[in-house]
């Protein structure tokens, strides 16, 4: 028991994350206009290293010539593993204009890597007067990222969003597949004769939630792979939905309405969270501390289980 309250994390939707490559400017306008609540503009993975000069050229020039709405609009610079990312973070912090809100970086395996795009981005700032404060959002995608999931997660106040990035993590970790999230046909268990497939990304999307829970950040879950999939991504987003992250990447624009969809509370859902908080109002009037709720029991946590639905569905209400 702790008597620091856990924070709020910040008070924006973020259900889904609509990817597209910084080398492909003919799909910026399709990404403003579509209903993603993030756009992550990619200067990394998606990137050939001989695009790289023109994918940060385009990307600066979109974030001030195309209308994002009210989308918040991030852009994924190289990994500090690369000889890229000073001179996007750079090029991004003197070039691109205020609408830009955060910066995602990719691989990040502790504090430290945090703590050197900061001293750049602060610099900058001052340097160039920048008004307002770029947010950071990071993927833990890698063994050395999970072991410091929570550092990473209390390194900056900058500090936004986590992402699991699926891929890199299977990579970094040695797993056995190529397949980027989702069931894996090779984990699975045997009762009964019965093949049972339990979850691989579990204790890594837990522990990400646990670190973004602690420190007031928002968990997303990031890519599943094979677009054509509607049901397994639908699965996928639901285990994480369960588990308490906000939002999932859509690598393709199919999967935006599945995300949007997973990741808003039901109408069923919102009116029982208003029911329960109902309910407990009148239990705490006669003084008691729990009571009865279509047969099952209510107490002053499900007030607060309650609170997390009816405030998503506040956000989305705006
Ligand atoms: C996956 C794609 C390469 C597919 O592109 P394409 O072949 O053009 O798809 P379609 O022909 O099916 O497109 C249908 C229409 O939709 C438009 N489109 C396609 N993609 C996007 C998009 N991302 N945003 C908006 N609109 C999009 C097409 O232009 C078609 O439009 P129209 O002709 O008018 O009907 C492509 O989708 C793509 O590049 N996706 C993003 C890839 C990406 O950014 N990857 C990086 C993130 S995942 C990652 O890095 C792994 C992670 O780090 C980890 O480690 O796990
Ligand atoms: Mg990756």
């Amino acid at each position: 028991m702790s008597f620091r309250l856990q924070p709020q994390p910040p008070a924006r939707l973020n259900r889904c994350q609509l990817f597209g490559p910084g080398s492909r400017s003919a799909l910026f306008e399709k990404m403003a206009k579509s209903d993603a609540d993030v756009i992550n503009i990619d200067l990394e993975d998606s990137v050939a290293p001989d695009d790289k000069p023109t994918a940060l050229k385009q990307t600066i020039e979109a974030i001030s010539d195309i209308d994002w709405g009210n989308k918040t609009l991030s852009v994924r610079i190289n990994g500090l593993d690369t000889p890229f990312w000073y001179r996007d973070v750079v090029d991004l912090l003197e070039q691109a204009g205020d609408r830009l809100d955060q910066i995602m970086i990719p691989k990040v395996g502790n504090a430290g890597d945090i703590y050197a795009v900061d001293a750049l981005v602060t610099a900058i700032e001052r340097a160039k007067g920048r008004k307002k404060p770029i947010a950071f959002e990071v993927i833990i995608e890698s063994a050395a990222g999970i072991c410091h999931v929570e550092e990473i997660a209390a390194a900056s106040p900058r500090m936004q969003a986590i992402s699991l990035g699926a891929a890199d993590f299977a990579a970094s970790m040695g797993m056995a597949t190529t397949g980027i999230g989702g069931t894996q046909e090779n984990y699975y268990m045997v009762r009964d004769g019965q093949k049972y497939w339990p979850d691989p990304w579990h204790w890594a999307q837990t522990a990400i939630v646990a670190a973004c829970r602690t420190h007031g950040l928002l968990p997303v879950d990031g890519p599943f792979g094979d677009f054509s999939d509607k049901d397994g991504f639908v699965a996928q987003a639901r285990r994480s939905a369960t588990l308490g992250m906000v939002g999932k990447w859509a690598i393709h624009p199919s999967q935006i309405a599945l995300a949007n969809e997973v990741f808003s509370p039901s109408a069923d859902a919102v009116t029982e969270a208003r029911e329960i908080l109902a309910a407990m109002e009148e239990a705490t009037k006669s003084g008691a501390g729990a009571t009865v709720y279509k047969g099952r029991l209510v107490d002053i946590a499900s007030i607060k289980q309650a609170e997390v639905i009816v405030r998503q569905a506040e956000l989305i209400a705006g």
